[in-house]
């Protein structure tokens, strides 16, 4: 699949104007709050028609303002999950499923609405009215009956932003199977760094009506140069690691990360699963020998490589560890305390229980 997208659109003071493609798996719209982000998804979703400019699926025109060419939103086969389920409150879970694969043509059968179920462990949930369930279980019903409509693209306009963190943990999993399992194009809005982190093969920085840059979430996600969206707090390094053979102990999870290996807390996690990590700033120390009788389990060697204020009295420490590039977040009294220096070899120390999958 690929989306060719270029529009530009006025609401009031506010301009979008904005050119990318897209291809298969999830691509996450990450930027702040008012960047344009639902906007865009609108346009895509033909409840806004944009001034100027193309949008292409495979080939196939959907918006072509110089032609006038617009193919209605009921014909484009792109579903949208918003972020509040906006499942009907009449119907069942199972009437709402039902009513997404009325969209489909030809529409989708008994075997495939069995695997939508499975696929979001909603089959408990069938006879249910919808009224009765939680914030979580409704997402999962929408996602549902967006797959049931068959989409060619399915436009995630911040999913799980009105749920809490134990709600969107239950949900983030279903999501990554949707990725796994489908082969469903996914257009995923989000301002939340773990969702884009865990999800999101490609990202889009979307700031102010403009894309200011794309790629991987690693290269996105990652200090130095990561945008300005991301919180003080959540600023690290994101790394793609992949779990080793062999497991020291079953309460934690040895993985390869780049070139380094690194301790996570115990999860089931199965051999040669990769998963992606995100290492915060704020959760590496620094110490210029190898420190003993510390908790930690992961303790690297590197070398320093760079510093940048950043803020009041603290300072962002690049490290090279093994080829891979880590970010510490100390004061600038630390700093000065260890004498640091570019080129100086150093140890980074991040607690088992920081790395987060
Ligand atoms: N119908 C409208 N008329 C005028 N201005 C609008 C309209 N809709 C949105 N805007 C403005 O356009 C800008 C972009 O809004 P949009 O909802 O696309 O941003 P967003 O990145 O999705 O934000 P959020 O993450 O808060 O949902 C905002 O400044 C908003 O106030």
């Amino acid at each position: 699949m690929t989306l060719d997208v270029s529009v530009r659109h006025r609401l009031d003071a506010f301009s979008l104007d904005i050119a990318f493609s897209a291809e298969g798996g999830i691509t996450a719209l990450f930027g702040r709050s008012g960047s344009g982000k639902t906007s865009l998804i609108r346009i895509l979703a033909g409840l806004i028609r944009p001034d100027e400019g193309h949008v292409r699926l495979d080939g196939e025109t959907i918006i072509d303002t110089a032609s006038k060419a617009v193919t209605p939103p009921h014909r484009r086969r792109f579903a949208t999950v918003f972020q509040e389920g906006r499942l009907f409150p009449h119907l069942s879970v199972r009437q709402n499923l039902l009513y997404g694969r009325w969209f489909s043509r030809p529409p989708a059968e008994t075997g495939e609405i069995e695997r939508v179920v499975g696929l979001l462990g909603i089959a408990p949930l069938l006879a249910r009215p919808t009224a009765h369930l939680s914030g979580g279980e409704k997402q999962r019903v929408a996602i549902g009956r967006a797959l049931l409509a068959r989409p060619r693209l399915l436009l995630m306009d911040e999913p799980l932003a009105a749920l809490d963190d134990a709600r969107k943990a239950e949900i983030l999993p279903y999501l990554e199977r949707l990725r796994d399992e489908t082969a469903i194009p996914i257009l995923y809005v989000s301002h939340s760094v773990t969702e884009v982190t865990q999800l999101a093969d490609r990202v889009l920085m979307i700031e102010n009506g403009r894309l200011t840059a794309s790629g991987t979430a690693s290269d996105m996600l990652s200090l130095p140069g990561s945008s300005a969206a991301i919180s003080r707090r959540e600023a690290g390094t994101v790394i793609e690691a992949t779990v080793l053979p062999h497991q020291p102990d079953p309460r934690i999870v040895k993985v390869a990360a780049g070139g380094l290996t690194l301790f996570l807390a115990g999860t089931a996690r199965q051999p040669g699963q990769r998963l992606r990590l995100r290492i915060a700033a704020r959760d590496i120390l620094l110490a210029t020998k190898r420190p003993e009788g510390l908790s930690a389990l992961n303790i690297i060697e590197g070398v320093m490589t760079g510093m940048a204020p950043c803020g009041q009295d603290q300072i962002d420490v690049t490290l090279d560890c093994a080829g891979t590039r880590l970010t510490a977040r100390i004061t600038t009294v630390s700093a000065d305390m260890l004498a640091l220096t570019s080129g100086m070899p150093v140890h980074a120390v991040i607690k088992t229980v920081a790395l987060d999958p």
